[in-house]
């Protein structure tokens, strides 16, 4: 059914609005609210007592600012380690948004309630983040009424500099920016259809044209020989179908089965064969890093993005190295010097330090060799862009958030990899891709497994949902919500996308049916047993495990011996008969506005430490095992019980316990172990199964493991309420499907005394 352009871009609008005040609510009411030591420990939001010890000039002319922990308030090193583990005690990763500030002195976050949340201190991007070390690449500029940009070094850096040793912080904040890109790409869908200029893809997209059909002797011929004869047979006919599509195709890849290796293939057609120019993108910058890494060096490919968020691995094509190696990189680079020369002058302290009207004078030769600099650069970069036949970046970055590059570049061809994870209105910003007048590409490849979990969207996880609490409680009063343009009930009706975790990837197969889709069936990770029931409750039993992977066990590892625990590809240790019970975190009365309201299992926890620890005791390497878990509270735990036993350990012993990862099961998404434990929590005597109902993520869970799976859960509880037609369906099937598997599953029952014994043993209790 075709959605009316106008009615669906509204509702975006409206539901994107709803999301970007949840996004900026939960970080600025974190921020106001909480002490900064509070934050930083409990919440690993933020890194505090640090001093600014080095500045350079990044592309685009951003300043990249060096930071560390002051030696007298916990040197670096200090703030990495907790209880002898190796856990950091922030959570900040490289590509965060975060502000620089100076620290709030105590007693005083009452107040800076009151200051405008945006104005003080400098906003920045993690470049890379150490322990105690943070690297930060600013913008210092900043927008004024009417949206033109000035430089702000009195207000920003250099108001830092002035700031006392050990006296700063970083703290994450919300990212509007990506807001603002998904808002503007619906903006100007909303013009191409008020113009009648939507083409035809855009069409194809909204389900008003039904995609263009090819023959499949057509799609046999499309490709002469493959640049990567290893490929399976359904990714050599993903690949074909990919090409043959004039408009659309799907290529949907189950955990496992070499999505982006299609990728790859698909790109070298296009490009090599085809003659094509093609934009890459991704939710992340991962996933596109991943695509980068593998594309043969030889086809001109460049990485746009803001250059703090790279991989090391593809700097050496992304356009901050680029543009330094080029031709036109010596004239930007005198400037480059000039500048860093004149920013080291401003940064003296003490005795060398410039004031008064010299100060000023210093600013504004500054501003000056920035705009030179910029100018010289934009001219440089965009030579690079317009000579490469693939451009890589994230889904965000495509849509012109941060750069400015893509603005006006033609591309044949879009792919979006991991489209499933990727919201609605960011796929659109990239096949937009920044541009006011709408993109001129022609075709649209997706690949994702829509099976698995789709994006994170915060505006809707608050909404309570039974026995679930909201991860952080918005206060009434605060948590507007943009109406929708009409009732969702009635929107409802119109096919109009109500929610934001509909990602376009299955919008469109919903729309149009399993013709604009390619299934890839061989899966390269699990053992056969493990990926039994996730191929037939949701890919129609059509998963087949190659040879490589058919038979693997943990004891077929070096090193590892044959075990009860090592011989296995499934066990189910099953917790019935009420010794196991779960309980739930109170909300934190420090924190209002805060709820910590989670589940969690002590017991399954004892359980976790005393498999992990006979895993390690048989040869199995800490780098190989994650334990994952649905539920915020029992990560926690198991990040206290892993310190406590990495702690008590020595040496060796000490270090794999160090390696065992620990992560919840969405943020597990995408990657994989040879053995993962799944701690469950739920054990109650009512059937509540709470998270564990969304079928995706227990797919997600129960496919990471490539050699063995050891499922820690209440066999009662997660049976319990089940019924086959309901929600939580997945799981009472696939508990049942553990109880009666004839091999391959091992089903134990475990003594809480033995457990208790046996994590004591690691000085777990
Ligand atoms: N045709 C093939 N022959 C042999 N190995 C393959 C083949 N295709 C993929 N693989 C292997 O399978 C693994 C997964 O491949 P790839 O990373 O391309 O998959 P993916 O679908 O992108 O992964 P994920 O499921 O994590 O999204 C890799 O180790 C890859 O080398």
């Amino acid at each position: 059914m075709a959605l009316d352009p106008l009615l669906f871009t509204q509702t975006q609008l409206s539901l994107l609005a709803t999301e970007r005040t949840s996004d900026l609510l939960q970080s600025t009411s974190l921020i106001t609210s909480i002490p900064p030591a509070v934050l930083a420990k409990q919440h690993g939001l933020a890194i505090l007592n640090l001093s600014i010890i080095s500045q350079r000039t990044g592309l685009g002319g951003k300043i990249i600012l060096g930071l560390e922990k002051d030696a007298a308030t916990g040197g670096p090193g200090r703030a990495e380690k907790r209880g002898g583990g190796r856990w950091q005690e922030h959570t900040l990763r490289t590509g965060d948004v975060v502000r620089v500030e100076e620290m709030p002195t105590s007693g005083s976050a009452k107040k800076r309630e009151k200051v405008e949340f945006g104005r003080k201190g400098v906003q920045g991007v993690v470049v890379r983040v150490d322990g105690g070390r943070v690297v930060v690449a600013v913008e210092n500029r900043r927008s004024k009424p009417g949206g033109c940009e000035e430089d702000d070094d009195e207000g920003g850096v250099d108001g830092l500099l002035q700031v006392a040793s050990g006296r700063l912080w970083v703290f994450k904040v919300a990212n509007d920016a990506t807001f603002i890109r998904m808002e503007k790409a619906m903006v100007t869908l909303q013009n191409l259809h008020e113009k009648s200029s939507l083409s035809h893809l855009h069409r194809v997209l909204l389900g008003i044209d039904s995609p263009l059909t090819v023959s499949p002797s057509d799609e046999n011929k499309v490709v002469e020989s493959f640049f990567n004869e290893n490929l399976n047979a359904s990714q050599k006919s993903a690949v074909r179908f990919a090409l043959a599509r004039p408009d659309i195709a799907l290529i949907h890849g189950p955990p496992g089965t070499g999505k982006t290796q299609t990728l790859i293939e698909v790109l070298q057609q296009l490009v090599r064969v085809q003659g094509k120019r093609v934009l890459v993108c991704g939710p992340s910058n991962i996933s596109v890093d991943n695509i980068l890494l593998r594309l043969p060096p030889d086809i001109p490919a460049v990485r746009v993005g803001h250059p703090a968020r790279l991989l090391p691995e593809v700097v050496a094509r992304s356009l901050d190295v680029l543009v330094r190696t080029s031709e036109a990189a010596e004239i930007v680079d005198d400037v480059r010097k000039e500048l860093d020369e004149k920013l080291k002058v401003m940064a003296a302290t003490g005795k060398k330090r410039i004031r008064g009207s010299e100060r000023k004078e210093g600013w504004r030769e500054v501003r000056n060799l920035r705009g030179e600099y910029r100018r010289r650069e934009e001219g440089a970069v965009r030579g690079l862009v317009r000579g490469s036949k693939v451009v890589v970046a994230t889904l965000h970055g495509a849509s012109g958030g941060g750069e400015r590059w893509l603005r006006g570049e033609r591309f044949d061809v879009v792919v979006i990899d991991e489209g499933s994870q990727a919201l609605e209105a960011q796929c659109w910003g990239a096949i937009l891709h920044g541009s006011e007048m709408g993109s001129t590409a022609g075709k649209l490849i997706i690949a994702g497994d829509h099976l698995q979990l789709p994006p994170t969207v915060k505006s809707e996880n608050e909404k309570p949902k039974d026995d679930e609490k909201s991860a952080v409680k918005i206060p009434p009063s605060l948590a507007k919500t943009t109406p929708l343009p009409k009732p969702a009930t009635e929107l409802k009706k119109l096919n109009i996308p109500t929610t934001l975790s509909l990602p376009m990837f299955t919008r469109l197969l919903n729309t149009h049916g399993d013709g604009i889709r390619r299934l890839l069936t061989t899966q390269y990770r699990m053992h056969e047993t493990i990926m039994t029931f996730p191929s037939k409750a949701f890919y129609g039993g059509k998963l087949i495990a190659h040879d490589s992977v058919r038979g693997h066990l943990l004891q077929d590892l070096p090193g590892v011996e044959d075990t009860e625990d090592t011989h296995y590809p499934i066990i189910f240790l099953d917790t019935q008969g009420g010794d196991f019970p779960e309980s739930e975190t109170g909300a934190d009365a420090k924190s209002p506005g805060i709820a910590t309201e989670s589940k969690f299992n002590p017991g399954e926890i004892l359980i976790c430490v005393a498999h992990v620890r006979k895993l390690l005791l048989a040869g199995v390497k800490g780098s190989s095992i994650a334990v994952i878990t649905p539920y915020s509270a029992q990560l926690s735990l198991l990040v206290d019980a892993f310190s406590l036993a990495a702690g008590s350990s020595t040496g060796r012993e000490a270090e794999e316990w160090g390696k065992v990862e620990l992560s919840s099961i969405d943020g597990f998404q995408g990657r994989e172990k040879d053995v993962i434990v799944i701690s469950l929590v739920r054990s109650n005597e009512t059937g509540e199964i709470g998270f564990l109902r969304e079928g995706r993520r227990m797919n997600v869970a129960v496919t990471r493991p490539r050699r063995c799976l050891v499922v820690i859960g209440n066999g009662e509880t997660l049976r319990g309420r089940g019924d086959e037609l309901e929600e939580g369906g997945f799981v009472w099937r696939w508990i049942g499907w553990l109880e009666e598997a004839e091999v391959g599953v091992d089903v134990r029952y475990p003594s809480f005394e033995e457990a208790v014994s046996e994590a004591a043993e690691v000085g777990v209790r």
